[in-house]
């Protein structure tokens, strides 16, 4: 398996190498070969080589099965051509179409609800973000200095994939998909996403289907998470939720995500690059983990390679124990540990497996 190695910026140094030992550990131990490739992007790109997406690096994630990308800390990035955003573009590029990015409470842990174990599948490159060759840039225009125009662009193509993905998601989980859209008001746009999740429930019967507006599901799931299975959405409202959906389960060091498309997956977690805590040793690498682990899981799916399976399912296991025995726990999780503590603590866990 040939994997990247993409910090990204601020906590994105602390908590990906953290990430990459985890990985490394659990693949000596269940006998996966990976090459590792480091590459360089985000701030440390732009100094070292004059850009956040240095060339060649699209040429070069291609060559690869998958790999990580930590945070990236763009909104402090210097207004130049050279600074842009990088992740977006990424996405789009390897279309990287499924967002998926799973919450689950523990019972160690100081969550605001127990029993939470859903998935929210989030479309990834159209809805506000749309693709460039759909519409140009970024899909905002300002006509007149007064005024400006925001695209939301959904197409029937990108709506069905990424239901698919979710119906398929289901089906190996507990067999309920809730769609969540806005097509009371937004007929067409919604009202598109909500055609093709009602057609594709028709292939999948042995799938409960149901549909929430997403207002109402943004309250519901404040007070009643434990009713979802897995929820597909369109692209800003993923992005919403899944950060809503954190807060239940103990914040956003606890979000780990996989943006998975065709042929690559990209290890991506939900949070930022946290520039509040960064340099102090002390961001939880819990979400990056676990972003790695779906990656390994993904390609032993994708690949047929049972020990990069079982390293995703040995990985799993550590962090569980460690979780259960509050073992090294960051701050954010009310313990005293730091980034590095938890990434060894779970590689001892593993001996336990
Ligand atoms: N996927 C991404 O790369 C991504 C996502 C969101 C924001 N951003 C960028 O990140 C930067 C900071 O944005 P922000 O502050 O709004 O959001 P953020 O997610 O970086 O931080 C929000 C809060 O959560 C905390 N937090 C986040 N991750 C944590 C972790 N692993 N451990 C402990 N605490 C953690 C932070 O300390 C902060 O208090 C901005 O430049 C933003 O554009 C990037
Ligand atoms: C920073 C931003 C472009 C990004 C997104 O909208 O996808 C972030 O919110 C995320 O969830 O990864």
């Amino acid at each position: 398996m040939k994997i990247g190695i993409l910090n990204g910026d601020d906590i994105g140094h602390e908590i990906v190498p953290e990430a990459v030992r985890v990985m490394q550990a659990a693949a000596a131990r269940t006998g996966l070969a990976i090459e590792w490739q480091d590459i360089p992007i985000g701030r440390a790109a732009l100094d070292s080589l004059g850009s956040t997406l240095p060339d060649g690096t699209i040429e070069r994630l291609d060559a690869l099965d998958g790999w990580l990308l930590g945070p990236i800390g763009h909104m402090a990035y210097p207004k130049i051509p050279e600074a842009i955003n990088p992740h977006p573009l990424l996405r789009k590029h390897f279309d990287l179409f499924a967002n998926i990015r799973p919450v689950k409470s523990h019972a160690a842990l100081p969550c605001l609800h127990q029993g939470v174990d859903l998935v929210i599948v989030r479309e990834n490159n159209e809805g506000f973000q749309p693709d460039r060759n759909v519409v140009a840039g970024s899909g905002e225009f300002r006509p007149t200095p007064d005024v400006t125009i925001s695209v939301r662009v959904i197409t029937r193509n990108g709506s069905s994939k990424v239901a698919r993905a979710a119906f398929e998601l289901a089906r190996a989980r507990r067999r309920h998909l809730t769609a969540v859209h806005k097509d009371t008001v937004f007929k067409l746009g919604c009202g598109m996403f909500a055609e093709e999740c009602r057609r594709l429930a028709a292939e999948y019967p042995d799938v409960t289907y149901d549909e929430a507006i997403v207002d109402t599901f943004a309250m519901r799931l404040v007070m009643t998470p434990q009713r979802y299975d897995v929820v597909v959405t369109t692209n800003m409202f993923g992005d919403i939720l899944t950060d809503e959906a954190a807060g239940l389960v103990g914040g956003l060091g606890m979000a780990a995500g996989l943006c998975a498309g065709p042929r690559h997956a990209m290890a991506q977690a939900t949070h930022g690059s946290a520039p509040d805590i960064a340099g102090r040793g002390i961001a939880n690498p819990y979400a990056m983990i676990m972003s790695g682990q779906m990656l390994l899981d993904w390609l032993g799916r994708r690949h047929a390679e049972p020990a990069a399976t079982a390293a995703a399912h040995l990985i799993e296991q550590a962090v569980a124990n460690v979780i259960e025995g509050r073992r090294a726990l960051t701050p954010d999780l009310g313990g005293q540990g730091t980034t590095a503590g938890m990434g060894s603590a779970i590689i001892e866990a593993m001996t336990e497996s």
